[in-house]
């Protein structure tokens, strides 16, 4: 098991947006968590990130506790994310841009910037490195030099994977990565997933696109009101009664 949460619960005022969820997330897989609107999916991840404290419950991560590690100790530890919008420099270039994620792991600080020392520069080397190898990953190394402006809205998202990539993560967190983009579109995000699963890197996607989400995901958990109502592969959620009356019962069909 790479990752468990046990129990997790978080609270905003008087209401549960995750009440109880225990899910597993299996070394290799691609685990979809889907859901209707206000489900607690990215509450979910923000917990497991730890960018939110859960009120309750325990997050394990390759066998150790991570539940109150700050999000940059999550991040070191091999979780990666990405977010529903992502926050780019959109006048700087692209490798810069992915560089910055990297920078996460080094250990020289601003006076080794300042002057320049062997362990800056051989940082600074390692950088590029693995900036480069993210955007090859991602098939946007000839754009390295670019400016995120240029960039289609395909192409941004690719980006924002590129980012998590260049962390070195064990989990790779995608918060919904074909937002807003076309079929043909979403159909290159899926495959670039499969790219990287195929790679060692395990993923773990919130996704509303169902189509998307029954090809690519290996294995399925429903939230529903911050309650797990469901989990299984795609043909055994397809045909489950609790999800149909999940989506149905609200607004949401997908
Ligand atoms: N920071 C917050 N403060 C207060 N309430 C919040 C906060 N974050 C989320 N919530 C509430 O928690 C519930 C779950 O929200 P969350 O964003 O996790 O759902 P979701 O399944 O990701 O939804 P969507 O599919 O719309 O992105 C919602 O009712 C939301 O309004």
């Amino acid at each position: 098991m790479l990752l468990r949460t046990e129990g997790l619960t978080r609270h905003f005022g008087g209401m549960a947006a995750l009440d109880g969820v225990d899910v597993e997330v299996r070394e290799g897989e691609i685990l979809a968590v889907i859901g209707p609107n206000g489900a607690g999916k990215t509450t979910f991840f923000n917990v497991i990130s730890g960018l939110l404290r859960p009120t309750q419950g325990r997050v394990m991560f390759r066998g150790q506790d991570i539940t109150h590690l700050p999000a940059h100790e999550v991040a070191r530890r091999g979780i990666a994310r990405t977010f529903q919008t992502p926050t780019l420099f959109m006048e700087s270039r692209v490798i810069d841009n992915v560089m910055v994620g990297h920078r996460l792991h080094t250990r020289s600080g601003f006076w080794d910037a300042i002057l320049r020392t062997p362990r800056h520069r051989r940082e600074e080397n390692e950088s590029l490195e693995r900036g480069m190898a993210a955007l090859e990953t991602v098939g946007l190394d000839h754009a390295a030099d670019l400016p995120v402006r240029s960039l289609s809205q395909e192409a941004r998202k690719r980006l924002a994977i590129a980012l998590a990539l260049a962390t070195g993560p064990r989990l790779l967190l995608l918060d919904e990565p074909t937002a807003g983009l076309h079929a043909d579109e979403t159909g290159t995000i899926a495959r670039l997933i499969e790219k990287i699963r195929a790679s060692g890197i395990t993923v773990c996607l919130i996704e509303h696109k169902m189509r998307m989400v029954m090809g690519l995901a290996d294995r399925i958990v429903v939230l529903s009101y911050g309650r797990k109502i469901a989990e299984g592969t795609p043909r055994e959620i397809a045909s489950d009664p609790a999800v149909v009356e999940a989506y149905l019962g609200g607004e949401h069909v997908a």
